[in-house]
């Protein structure tokens, strides 16, 4: 078995945080958009602009800085805000989180997913005030719908219910996710080193057993993912001049 020898990065006293800690969003959007089948994301438009513009207008007000992990060869769609930086991302989305990471030393980072237009103000400001109690935290869905587990029969291509799963404590996790940078860093440093991989980065957070405070998120944050999401996006974003997100 590997031992790893990496240190958890201390915890700073309450009394020494800065009274204007610092910010940095940092937006996963180096993609290939294959669900949605039409190609990268980031330039994918919903109303007219283009969901990495979304995102980035969402976020750019409440942070020092906005880094972008874009596919290699892509530029930033012309409609995204001046002055966000751009990188090249990686194979996976952690990994792309994980260079992201490295192109910033703000204190606090927020992780978004560009893919997810419908961000509030409001929601911005209870992860910055959720990341600087807890150092982890995530906006989340408790689940509405019923569960199971399936099984899939490739012969038939059919699937058959197995079981009912209780959704009592469930919740569908949605992005922002705010961590304070190191503890983070150091998360996705030991999931390397052990070759662990998550769908998001609360969860390599939680590996290392460090709780991770659920923010209630909203039904409007929903991942565009597959066609049926962009039809729902266009829905909702409307004509430019009666937008309200
Ligand atoms: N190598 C990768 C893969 C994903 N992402 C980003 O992670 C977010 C969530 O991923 P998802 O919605 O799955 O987007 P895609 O990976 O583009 O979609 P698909 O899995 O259908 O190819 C997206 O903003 C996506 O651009 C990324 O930065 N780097
Ligand atoms: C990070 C995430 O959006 C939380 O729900 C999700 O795990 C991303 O998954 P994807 O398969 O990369 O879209």
């Amino acid at each position: 078995m590997t031992r790893l020898t990496l240190t958890v990065p201390s915890l700073s006293p309450i009394n020494s945080q800065p009274s204007t800690p610092s910010y940095a969003a940092l937006i996963p959007a180096a993609g290939s958009g294959t669900r949605l089948g039409k190609g990268p994301k980031a330039a994918v438009t919903v109303g007219g602009r283009s969901l990495l513009a979304w995102a980035t207008e969402a976020l750019a007000p409440h942070v020092a800085e906005v880094v972008v992990a874009l596919p290699g060869g892509l530029s930033l769609p012309a409609d995204v805000p001046a002055g966000v930086r751009t990188i090249t991302g990686g194979a996976t989305r952690q990994d792309s989180v994980r260079l992201l990471l490295e192109a910033t030393h703000a204190e606090y980072v927020l992780i978004h997913d560009a893919a997810r237009p419908f961000l509030s103000a409001e929601i911005v400001q209870a992860m910055q005030a959720a990341v600087l109690r807890s150092e982890a935290a995530t906006v989340a869905l408790p689940v509405a719908d019923s569960l199971v587990l399936g099984d899939v029969n490739t012969e038939q291509a059919r699937a058959f219910w197995v079981q009912g799963v209780a959704r009592e404590n469930l919740w569908a996790i949605q992005t922002p996710q705010g961590f304070r940078r190191e503890l983070l860093q150091y998360a996705h440093a030991y999931a390397a080193a052990e070759g662990f991989a998550a769908t998001d980065d609360a969860g390599l957070v939680a590996r290392l057993g460090h709780t991770v405070e659920l923010v209630e998120g909203d039904a409007r944050l929903f991942k565009v993912t597959r066609a049926g999401d962009l039809a729902l996006a266009e829905a909702f974003a409307g004509p430019s001049e009666s937008r309200k997100v």
